[in-house]
């Protein structure tokens, strides 16, 4: 079969939703959203409980009605008869993906395989992919939790897919599998397949993702890479100043001078931190330069995507999020 989605950046996006709204009651769980994904994108999604993460993917999905707007898959409506066609080359492994406990693993890879239409070949280099050929065998009820997260992914990775959407991945995964799954990720992303990812550990996607959303309320609050996310939220660096005690002094007294009180100075073992907007780095860096030798090191820090997602003024709790 041949893909119907583009494998690179074109004039067709992977995914466009275009004023999509989902309510349940009162409950506006996606609320005019507009969204354009690249092909060959690794797309982060990320939000506080409740902000309408999953339902977005399901709508994109064609899994959940959708209330208002409209989302194409590669041009084609979700809506569109064509759909059930190109659903067999979107992968997705749900929040909580549903396993029988009595199968093994490689039956469970068959039961998707044969659902979703895919190549039974597959199965046992897909199991092997996510590091459980050993466990193949096994019937699902001796999986621990990772291995079961794997086992999901894996599923997801049936039949070639052109855009995985993956909600919450890496839950319960070790280190070297969160490594293990992303190196996977990038394989994939070379081959021009577009992944959309959602999770709450915002470390792990900061390095990892092309662009992402923050939701909130059912909306998308910003959009960017994460340096354009930092920029847009004006977000302070924090430059490290290693300098021996006596001239502690001397460099408080010298960056008071810039006149910028919103350069906030931290005493540390080292020396001095600063909380710096983006604005005075130039001059921070002046005055360091000024200090010669007596400066012994400097570091500067971006904020983090931890820092940013909360600059960007999340509601409290999902009470916060929900109806209106
Ligand atoms: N089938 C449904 N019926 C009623 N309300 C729903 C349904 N599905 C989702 N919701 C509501 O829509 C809102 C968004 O839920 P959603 O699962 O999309 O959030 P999320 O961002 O994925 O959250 P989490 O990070 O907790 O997984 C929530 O208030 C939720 O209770």
């Amino acid at each position: 079969m041949t893909s119907t989605i583009p494998a690179h950046k074109g004039p067709t996006p992977a995914i466009e939703v275009r004023g999509v709204s989902k309510h349940y009651g009162a409950v506006h769980a996606v609320d005019g959203v507009d969204l354009r994904v690249e092909g060959g994108e690794i797309f982060g999604l990320i939000g506080h409980n409740g902000a309408g993460k999953s339902t977005l993917f399901k709508l994109m999905l064609g899994l959940t009605p959708l209330g208002s707007g409209e989302i194409l898959i590669a041009g084609g409506s979700v809506r569109g008869s064509g759909f059930r066609a190109t659903r067999r080359r979107l992968g997705y492994l749900p929040e909580n993906v549903v396993l029988y406990d009595n199968l093994s693993g490689l039956e469970t890879l068959r039961f998707f395989a044969k659902l979703k239409g895919a190549d039974l070949r597959q199965c046992a280099p897909t199991l092997e992919r996510v590091g459980l050929a050993h466990a193949g065998a096994r019937p699902l009820r001796e999986y621990s939790k990772g291995m079961r997260q794997r086992l999901g992914f894996a599923q997801a990775l049936l039949g070639e897919p052109r855009v995985l959407f993956l909600d919450e991945p890496t839950n319960g995964l070790d280190p070297q599998a969160i490594r293990d799954f992303y190196s996977v990720l990038q394989e994939l992303q070379a081959k021009g397949v577009t992944v959309l990812i959602t999770s709450h550990i915002l470390a792990e996607l900061q390095q990892r993702v092309d662009r992402l959303a923050i939701m909130a309320a059912g909306r998308i609050q910003a959009l960017g890479t994460v340096q354009a996310l930092r920029e847009q939220q004006q977000a302070p660096l924090r430059i490290e100043l290693h300098l021996s005690e006596q001239d502690v002094g001397a460099a408080r007294q010298a960056l008071s001078l810039l006149g910028t009180e919103a350069i906030v100075c931290r005493g540390t073992p080292q020396g001095l931190s600063l909380s710096c907007p983006r604005e005075a780095k130039m001059a921070v860096l002046g005055l360091a330069a000024g200090l010669g030798s007596r400066l012994r090191d400097l570091s500067l820090h971006e904020s983090s995507l931890e820092d940013v997602f909360f600059g960007v003024g999340q509601p409290a709790n999902e009470a916060a999020a929900g109806g209106r």
